[in-house]
């Protein structure tokens, strides 16, 4: 089943396009993990998936993304979009992933305070759940943005650059979650090291201003050269390393 289907989805900022002609499903249980250059669009395809971003053609959410008016999408954004600033606690950012479902104005409820603090213990942090969240570290942020994208119970968790900044802690725990939560929603995970993401996601997703999906987590060299990928590759045995940051061309063209 569809979750989301994007049917010739274009985004331009200014006229500049940075998404064109974009068709693309997410399936129920489908875990993708989305590579490109800088600048190619990553950021902009999650935006228009969440709605966050005028597009044209069709966004397309399926009922099953929606609790009554509540719709059942989690996001973690990068943690450098997140205002480190804003004066709230560690245990308010957690519960502000259920504002969808209660509104700004309204009270949390005991249950969704334990259910928040569970989490947080569950990923080391509880003893952080009273500090201002400008006053925590990188890692302990992305912990708690990661809870806050899963609070609700999501059927899709889109995950923009999770393991930037971070310590390789973080990065080994959070794929192990990921993989214990793909068992009962689909993932997108936004990631620039197709070599990290590789042994983690089901498929890859290219984004250069153009999109491409390949049916498997495992690129070849000649797979890439063939969508024209601005993708230097490091083999480490059969899985391709590095994203180059920077290309002219149009990555993935669906040579239609
Ligand atoms: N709000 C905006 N206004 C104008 N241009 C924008 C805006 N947001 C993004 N862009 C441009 O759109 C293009 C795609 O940006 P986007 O952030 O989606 O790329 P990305 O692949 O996520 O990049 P990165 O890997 O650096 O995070 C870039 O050229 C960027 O400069």
């Amino acid at each position: 089943m569809n979750l989301v289907t994007l049917r010739d989805v274009s985004v331009a900022y200014d006229g500049y396009e940075a998404l064109r002609h974009v068709d693309l499903e997410i399936a129920d249980l489908d875990f993708l993990g989305v590579i490109g250059p800088n600048g190619g669009g990553k950021t902009t395809l999650v935006k228009a998936i969440l709605g966050t971003v005028p597009h044209t053609g069709e966004l397309t959410l399926a009922p099953e993304l929606f609790r009554g008016k509540e719709r059942l999408i989690g996001y973690m954004p990068q943690i450098s979009d997140f205002d480190r600033a804003f004066p709230i606690s560690v245990l308010e950012v957690v519960l502000s992933g259920l504002q969808g479902r209660r509104g700004f104005s309204s009270r949390y409820t005991k249950e969704d305070r334990a259910r928040a603090m569970e989490l947080l213990a569950a990923s080391g942090i509880a003893d952080t759940a009273r500090s201002p969240i400008g006053e925590v570290s990188g890692g302990q942020m992305q912990r708690a943005l990661l809870a806050r994208a899963v609070i609700s119970d999501p059927k899709l968790l889109i995950l923009d650059e999770p393991a930037n900044f971070v310590d390789n802690k973080f990065e080994k725990e959070l794929y192990r979650t990921l993989h214990e939560l793909n068992a009962r929603m689909a993932i997108v995970m936004v990631s620039h090291d197709i070599g990290t993401i590789t042994s983690v996601v089901k498929e890859i997703v290219c984004v250069n201003r153009q999109v491409h999906r390949h049916r498997s987590n495992i690129l070849t060299e000649e797979q890439l050269r063939n969508y024209d990928c601005p993708i230097q590759l490091v083999s480490h045995g059969h899985i391709p390393h590095t994203v180059l940051e920077h290309h002219p061309g149009d990555c993935c063209r669906n040579h239609e």
